[in-house]
């Protein structure tokens, strides 16, 4: 059974102003690579053989305090960046306008296709990181890979294995440096294929940050 280890990056300078970062990127504040150093911690102790993570510069400052402590090499792949939300990107979560609100919301409330202007639809995030999660499939025997990646990227893959929408992300809190682990199950008598068997666990962090967006 292939297990597959999932982490959000270390709290960034942005997570902790509450500004949205989506593509674009901000450094990992002091509590983010002391988070770093404690999940790495405790991804030394679980037998990872792959560290993959987006290329975005927090997750790459994350993964690489990661493998330091497993002994692992990086491997980045674009499509587990996060959501690209557009011309938001940048802006502090209560500067936004009523209209600019109105766009945020089209994405949170799950309309069809609904994105930000000049960003990404969820169905698009879905499907890439998805497509991220499938070639873990063709590892060799006994590998036992962590996805380091972002809020809304790794909650709408732990959504859709459920059978939930993309946007039910919303409802499910992965906070900085938490962990989570999906299993690819072959079962002749269950339905073979991914099954979660924790989501956004923090217990190996001594400052958890809060979950910035939330309001
Ligand atoms: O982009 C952002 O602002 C947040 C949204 O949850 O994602 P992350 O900090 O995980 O990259």
């Amino acid at each position: 059974m292939l297990q597959v280890y999932l982490v959000r990056h270390g709290e960034t300078q942005w997570n902790a102003e509450r500004r949205i970062q989506g593509q674009s990127d901000s450094p990992l504040t002091a509590k983010g690579e002391q988070q770093a150093w404690q999940v790495a911690e405790r991804a030394r102790t679980l037998g990872i053989t792959h560290i993959i993570a987006s290329d975005l510069g927090r997750t790459q400052q994350t993964a690489r305090i990661i493998a330091e402590a497993c002994g692992c090499d990086i491997i980045l792949d674009p499509r587990l960046r996060e959501l690209d939300m557009g011309v938001l990107e940048k802006r502090h979560v209560d500067s936004l306008t009523e209209q600019e609100e109105g766009w945020r919301r089209t994405l949170v409330n799950g309309t069809e296709d609904g994105r930000i202007p000049e960003g990404e639809s969820m169905q698009e995030l879905s499907v890439r990181v998805q497509a991220a999660l499938a070639d873990c499939l063709k590892l060799p025997a006994g590998s036992r890979p962590l996805l380091v990646s972002h809020g809304i990227a790794l909650g709408c893959l732990v959504s859709t294995i459920l059978g939930l929408p993309a946007y039910a992300e919303r409802r499910l809190r992965l906070r900085n440096c938490s962990i989570s682990r999906i299993d690819y199950q072959e079962s002749p008598w269950l339905a073979s294929g991914w099954v979660v068997e924790m989501a956004g666990d923090i217990s190996h962090l001594d400052a958890p940050a809060l979950d910035e967006l939330q309001r």
